[in-house]
């Protein structure tokens, strides 16, 4: 399964986030270091269910009248400070939960309400802008003391006759998630010495950089909008960064308002619908957060997700099928699974997603749309519904 993980200062909301985008409870408090452990669960990104195109709405479990839920797995990670390379705060610990991610959502307090170290200060006194690039920088400075720590070794290896440099950073940086198809582009685009012997500080910083860099692409989370300066969240807007305004915690309140049925929403809908049944306080409250919702297109929390697996890691969604005339698996469930895979894969490769012993027997696949054979190397498309025939 895809891994987002949440990176950010103490207190910018990173467990509102997470506890509304999995409906987890975890301790959510106004100090810094809330989140002491990892915290992993399930959260899904939105997309188009196929039946939308057919007369009836299929009935998977994830499936909410064409609205599609497909899992993802969403990591918590604890707050950052500046220096946590170094060890600051809570450190390391923390930069090593994020190497377990495929691609990282960083959420700043855009209020400007709390400093640099996470600590509550008046709303708009810290400039949120700061909060962006130093997510960054502490990954590569500590990606950057990794390789450092492990060039002595790097030397060593240099003397043996079968030396090969992609080959033995790919292995070094194997643990950071990094494949070695990725270490080789990489290195493809780095001048450096060929004997690890005059490779210098800068050479290694280089590398750590280009390599996080490929390895985990960063949207940033604009959040706590409902209380943002328009002033804040504009020059965040300009940035030439991916950057999704937030509410997270109205996010919260619209998915625990939509479980006691106080409210018709779901995730990532632009609107939300007020129920009969609220009181006069918790109307003023969805009527507020309606109305930045109306400014936003939506909480934003949801968009921030689907940022992140269909923008920035470029994937898309395929849905494998036993019977392409009624899209159904062998018992008659209608669009019962849906996979995510990067942007380029073709039949063969759903066919190795959905079991590796279909994609061994694969002998040829059929488009259900439009009851075509497609060929081998067809590249999918979002939203393909996909009949595979396999020997297995
Ligand atoms: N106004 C507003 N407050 C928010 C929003 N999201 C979170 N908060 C508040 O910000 C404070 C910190 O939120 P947390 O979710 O605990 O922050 P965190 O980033 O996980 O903090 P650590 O666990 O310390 O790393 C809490 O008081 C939240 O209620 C939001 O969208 N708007």
């Amino acid at each position: 399964m895809l891994s987002i993980a949440l990176a950010g200062k103490p207190n910018a909301g990173k467990s509102t986030f997470y506890t509304a985008a999995t409906m987890a409870e975890v301790d959510v408090a106004n100090y810094p270091f809330t989140t002491i452990d990892a915290n992993r669960g399930v959260s899904y990104v939105r997309t188009d269910c196929p039946c939308l195109e057919r007369e009836e709405r299929c009935t998977a479990d994830d499936c909410e009248d064409g609205k599609r839920y497909v899992p993802i797995e969403l990591l918590d990670v604890a707050g950052l400070v500046p220096g946590a390379h170094e060890g600051k705060g809570l450190g390391n610990q923390f930069l090593d939960e994020l190497t377990n991610a495929d691609v990282i959502v960083n959420v700043i307090d855009a209020s400007g309400g709390t400093n640099e170290k996470g600590e509550p200060v008046d709303v708009g006194s810290h400039d949120p802008l700061e909060d962006i690039d130093f997510v960054e920088e502490e990954m590569d400075l500590w990606l950057a003391g990794i390789v450092e720590h492990n060039w002595e070794s790097v030397e060593r290896k240099s003397r043996s006759p079968e030396f090969d440099i992609d080959e033995v950073l790919a292995d070094m940086l194997s643990g950071f998630g990094a494949t070695p198809t990725q270490i080789a582009t990489v290195l493809r685009d780095l001048e450096y010495p060929a004997d690890p012997i005059q490779w210098t500080d800068d050479h290694r910083e280089a590398l750590a950089r280009d390599v996080r860099q490929r390895t985990k692409p960063i949207v940033v989370a604009a959040n706590k909008i409902d209380v943002a300066p328009d002033e804040h969240v504009d020059r965040l807007l300009e940035l030439d960064k991916p950057v999704i305004p937030t509410t997270a915690e109205g996010e919260l309140a619209l998915r625990r308002a939509a479980d006691a049925d106080l409210a018709d929403y779901d995730p990532g809908d632009e609107t939300v619908g007020i129920g009969d049944g609220v009181s006069d306080a918790q109307r003023e409250a969805l009527e507020g957060l309606a109305e930045r919702m109306a400014e936003y297109g939506g909480t934003g929390v949801q968009e921030a997700l689907n940022y992140a697996v269909y923008d920035l890691l470029e994937h898309i969604t395929a849905y494998p099928v036993e019977d392409a005339s009624k899209w159904s698996d062998g018992s008659g469930n209608v669009l019962p699974d849906a996979f995510l895979l990067p942007d380029g894969s073709t039949p063969v490769d759903l066919a190795y997603a959905v079991h590796s012993d279909i994609g061994d027997g694969y002998l040829h696949a059929v488009d259900a749309k439009s009851s075509r054979e497609v060929s081998d190397s067809y590249e999918l498309e979002e939203g393909d519904v996909i009949k595979i025939v396999s020997t297995n």
